[in-house]
C-alpha cells in the first residue's frame, strides 16, 4: 500500500505540469553501451515514471517490494532521471568490492550555497582532497580510541543527565519521550565533544537548534528530488525548493557564525586545539594548512555533523528500546547479563559495554531491523559494467540497506527481533559487513559507527538497568514512516519509567556508589 500526503500530492501535480513543458529536455534516453543492456526496468507510470515510490511514505519499502518482484538490479528512472536499485547483499557486495572508488561521491547537493547539503559540507563532497582532509579530522579529532578515551568525562556527565532526567519523570510518574529524552542526551553529547560547549536549556537555544536540525529532517526528499532534478532544471532555471532550503540554511548560519566568533575569541594558546572547532579554526586561519579551508567549510561541517549524527543515534534508541520491550524474554536476558556484570551498586557506564555480549547484539539487531538510513545513496561517477548489464556515468545509486538486511537469502527469519543471531553468527567480520549496511559500506561509509553504537548502547543500558517501564495498551505500535531524512516512529515511544534500583539519586557524576542491595 502506497501513502501519499497532501504536500506531496501537490508536488506531483507540479512536477507534472513541469514535466510536460520540458518533455524533450526530459525526454533523452540514457546511453547505452554497445553489447550490454542497462538492468532490467519495472513498468512505470508515464513521464514521471517511478516517482510516486520516491514519494510515499515508506519508500524503502515500496522498493524493497519492486526488488522482490522484479530482482536485486533494477534500473527505475524519475521522469527520464536513471537510478540503479540495488537490494540483495550479493549485489551490494560487488559494488563496495570492484565499484568502490566509482561510488565513492555523492553529487546530491541541490543548492550549492546551502549549509545543510550543499557543497561545502562533507556529505556531498566528491571524493578527493577536501574530503580526505575532512575525514582525517573526523577521524582523528573526534572519533579515535584515544581521543573518545579522553572525552569519555563528557559522555559520562551527559548519561548521569539522561538517568537523572528519567528519575524525575519516574517520581512524578509523568510519561516519558524516550525520543525527546535520547534527543537531549545525543545532542549535547555531540555539541560539548565537538565544540566545548552544549547549547543551554534554559534561554531556549537548544530547542531552536533541534528545531532547526528538525526542519532539516523534514525537508530532506524535497533535497534529494531536488537534487536528482537539479540538471534538467537548471536549464530551465527553476531552483526547486530554495527558498525553502535557504530559510533553513541562513538560520543555522547566523547560529553557527555567533558560535565561530565565541570560539574564536577564545583561541587562544591555552585553548588552542582542544575541540574540533578549534582544529578547524585553526586550519581555517593557517595559510600552509593541508586544504584551505572557509568559514562556510566549517559551518557546514557542524551541520552535517548535527544532523546526521544525532537523529540517526536517537532513532536507534527509539526503535531498538520499543523491539526491548515488545519481546520480555528480550528484557530479561539482557537485565540479567547488566545486573551481573555492573551489578545494582553503580550506574552503568561505557567501559562496560565490552563486557555486555548480549547488549552489543541487542544494539546491532535494533540496527538490523530498523536502520535509521534504509537508504544509501551513491552517484556512480564512471560508466561501468556489472552483473552483465552497463551502468552510465553520472548514474544515481540507491541500496536499500532496509531489504539487504531483511533478505531471506542473507537472514533467517528476517522479520523478527533476534539478537542472539549475532551471538551465533559464524562469519567472520568481513563477511559480516557484506550484508550488514545500516553504515552504509565502503569508504564512504558512516565513519560515526563506534560512537553511535556507544550512545545508544549505555541509553539502553541504564533504561533497563535502572527503571521498569509502563506502556499504555500493553504493547508498542511498531508503525513505520520514512517522511524526514531517517526511518522513525508513526507514534513516538511514551512509557512511565518505575525506579527499579534507588540508585545514587544525589552523587556527583563519575562517583557512583551506594551500598548493595537497593533493589526496589
Ligand atoms: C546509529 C547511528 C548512525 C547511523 C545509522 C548512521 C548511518 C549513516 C549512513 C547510512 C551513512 C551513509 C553511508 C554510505 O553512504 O555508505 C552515514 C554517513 C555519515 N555519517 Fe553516520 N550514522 C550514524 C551516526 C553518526 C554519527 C554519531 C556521526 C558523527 C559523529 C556520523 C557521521 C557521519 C558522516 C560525517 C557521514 C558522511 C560520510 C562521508 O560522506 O564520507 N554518523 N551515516
Amino acid at each position: 500500500m502506497i501513502f501519499v500526503d497532501f504536500q506531496n500530492c501537490f508536488i506531483l501535480i507540479l512536477l507534472s505540469f513541469l514535466s510536460l513543458l520540458s518533455y524533450s529536455l526530459f525526454f533523452k534516453k540514457p546511453k547505452k553501451s554497445p553489447g550490454y543492456d542497462l538492468p532490467p526496468s519495472p513498468p512505470s507510470l508515464p513521464i514521471i515514471g517511478h516517482l510516486h515510490l520516491l514519494l510515499s511514505s515508506l519508500t524503502h519499502k515500496s522498493l524493497q517490494k519492486l526488488s522482490t518482484k522484479y530482482g536485486p538490479l533494477l534500473h527505475i528512472r524519475i521522469f527520464n532521471v536513471p537510478i540503479i536499485l540495488v537490494s540483495s547483499a550479493s549485489v551490494a557486495y560487488e559494488i563496495f568490492k570492484s565499484h568502490d572508488v566509482n561510488v565513492s561521491s555523492r553529487d546530491l547537493a541541490a543548492i550549492d550555497e546551502s549549509l545543510v547539503f550543499g557543497t561545502y559540507g562533507i556529505v556531498n563532497a566528491p571524493y578527493g582532497d577536501y574530503w580526505k582532509f575532512m575525514k582525517k579530522i573526523i577521524a582523528t579529532k573526534l572519533l579515535r580510541p584515544q581521543t573518545l578515551e579522553r572525552s569519555r568525562g563528557i559522555r559520562a556527565e551527559e548519561l548521569h543527565r539522561f538517568y537523572s532526567s528519567l528519575l524525575e519523570k519516574a517520581r512524578n510518574n509523568e510519561s516519558v519521550g524516550i525520543s525527546k529524552e535520547a534527543t537531549k542526551l545525543v545532542n549535547s553529547t555531540l555539541c560539548r565533544m565537538s565544540m566545548g560547549r552544549s547549547f543551554s536549556e534554559d534561554n531556549g537555544e537548544a530547542e531552536r537548534v533541534r528545531g532547526l536540525v528538525g526542519e532539516s529532517y523534514a525537508l530532506t526528499k524535497k533535497m534529494f528530488l531536488a537534487a536528482l532534478l537539479r540538471r534538467p532544471l537548471k536549464i530551465l532555471r527553476i531552483p526547486l525548493f530554495k527558498k525553502e532550503i535557504m530559510s533553513v540554511s541562513d538560520r543555522l548560519d547566523e547560529l553557527l557564525e555567533r558560535i565561530i566568533v565565541e570560539h574564536t575569541e577564545k583561541l587562544d594558546e591555552k585553548h588552542r586545539d582542544k575541540d574540533l572547532m578549534d582544529v578547524l579554526l585553526a586550519a581555517y586561519r593557517d595559510e600552509e594548512a593541508e586544504y584551505k579551508i572557509t568559514r562556510n567549510h566549517i559551518k557546514a561541517f557542524f551541520v552535517e555533523l548535527f544532523v546526521g549524527g544525532t537523529d540517526t543515534s536517537v532513532q536507534t534508541t527509539q526503535w531498538t528500546m520499543a523491539e526491548i520491550l515488545n519481546n520480555p524474554n528480550v528484557l530479561g536476558k539482557l537485565r540479567e547479563e547488566i545486573d551481573s556484570v555492573v551489578g545494582r551498586s553503580r550506574l552503568f557506564q561505557e567501559t562496560d559495554l565490552p563486557n555486555l555480549p548480549y547488549l552489543q547484539a541487542v544494539v546491532k539487531e535494533g540496527l538490523r531491523i530498523h536502520p535509521p538510513g534504509p537508504l544509501v545513496v551513491r552517484t556512480f561517477q564512471e560508466g561501468c559494467e556489472m552483473k552483465g548489464y552497463y551502468i552510465p556515468e553520472k548514474t544515481t545509486l540507491v541500496i536499500n540497506a532496509y531489504a539487504v538486511m531483511r533478505d531471506p537469502d542473507s537472514w533467517e527469519d528476517p522479520d523478527e527481533f533476534k539478537p542472539e543471531r549475532f551471538l551465533s553468527l559464524k562469519e567472520d567480520e568481513k563477511e559480516l559487513a557484506l550484508k550488514y549496511l545500516p553504515f552504509g559500506g565502503g569508504r564512504r561509509g558512516c565513519p560515526g559507527g563506534n560512537l553511535s553504537q556507544i550512545f545508544v548502547g549505555s541509553a539502553i543500558a541504564v533504561m533497563v538497568q535502572c527503571f521498569e517501564w509502563k506502556i499504555e495498551g500493553g504493547e508498542v505500535n511498531m508503525e513505520e514512516t520514512f517522511e524526514g531524512m531517517n526511518l522513525s516512529m508513526v507514534h513516538p515511544l511514551m512509557c512511565v519509567p518505575v525506579a527499579r534500583l534507588k540508585l545514587f539519586l544525589l552523587l556527583p557524576v563519575c562517583k557512583f556508589s551506594a551500598p548493595d542491595d537497593i533493589l526496589l
